[in-house]
């Protein structure tokens, strides 16, 4: 066999047309968006935020062309969405639960967060938990449960949270199309950003529905992971007395 070098020539990606927002607004409101994504040079994965990038009342017209595709596609499945009384609003439906309720933390902004300052100096190790995690998986969009727990080390120039703040946190980073190992550590950097402690430890227990459901229908397992940072990865004891204090039995 040759060894030639492959010289076939990468063709150039053709260069970008500027667009100015009078003529974005003659696209459809996902074009729109997804200009503006690239422009700025952002990731756009199922389990990024994107609302800094949806304006103002384009929610309402994501909503309207999630419906109409969702439409095309139970079209596709042969549903006679006509005559089936179960099935007229399901299109209107499912893009409501998917840009308001599952995946409202790709399009909605951070929830807002009162941080106070640490005035006491407290050091002593806080855990916040069990949190409840509804998700999905970004594979084949089947429902996620499970439960977070946060232990945190703080430290005298951390910023303290409302405790009602971890939960909302973690919703919002949960509430887009995930995989486990992704979302716990996304979930560890917008807590380690916001609050500066000395320790973070995070332990996520889920159900996958994508495995109970469809495919390989084993209906007991459940995946476990956790992100130890700072003090939680150097100090054996700590991430111990972390660990005993979780209760052994979480998900299911
Ligand atoms: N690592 C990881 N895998 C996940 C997660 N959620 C779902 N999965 C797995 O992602 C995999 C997708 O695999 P594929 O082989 O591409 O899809 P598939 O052919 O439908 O696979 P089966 O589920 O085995 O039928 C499956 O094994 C899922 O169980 C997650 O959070 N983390």
């Amino acid at each position: 066999m040759s060894s030639k070098p492959n010289l076939k020539k990468v063709p150039e990606p053709p260069p970008r047309i500027f667009r100015s927002e009078e003529e974005l607004a003659a696209l459809p409101v996902s074009e729109r968006v997804r200009y503006r994504l690239v422009s700025a040079g952002r990731r756009f994965h199922a389990n990024d935020n994107i609302a800094d990038f949806v304006h103002d009342g384009e929610l309402d017209e994501l909503k309207a062309e999630v419906q109409q595709k969702m439409q095309a596609l139970l079209e596709s499945l042969v549903i006679d969405t006509e005559s089936d009384h179960n099935t007229n609003e399901t299109a209107k439906r499912v893009a409501k639960m998917y840009v308001e309720e599952v995946f409202r933390g790709r399009f909605h902004p951070v929830p807002s967060v009162t941080e106070f300052p640490n005035a006491e100096r407290l050091n002593e190790l806080m855990i916040v938990g069990p949190i409840t995690v509804r998700s999905a998986c970004s594979h084949h969009l089947c429902p996620i449960f499970g439960k977070v727990w946060i232990g945190l080390l703080p430290n005298e120039h951390s910023n303290l949270i409302g405790l009602s703040k971890y939960a909302r946190i973690c919703d919002w980073i949960m509430s887009r199309p995930q995989i486990q190992e992704e979302a716990v550590t996304m979930l560890a950097n917008e807590l380690q950003e916001r609050v500066q402690p000395d320790g973070l430890a995070i332990v996520m227990e889920a159900d996958h529905f994508c495995m109970h459901w469809r495919g390989v229908k084993d209906t007991d397992s459940a995946m476990v992971n956790s992100v130890m940072r700072g003090a939680f990865l150097k100090d054996a004891n700590l991430r111990r007395e972390f660990l005993a204090l979780l209760p052994r039995k979480t998900a299911g």
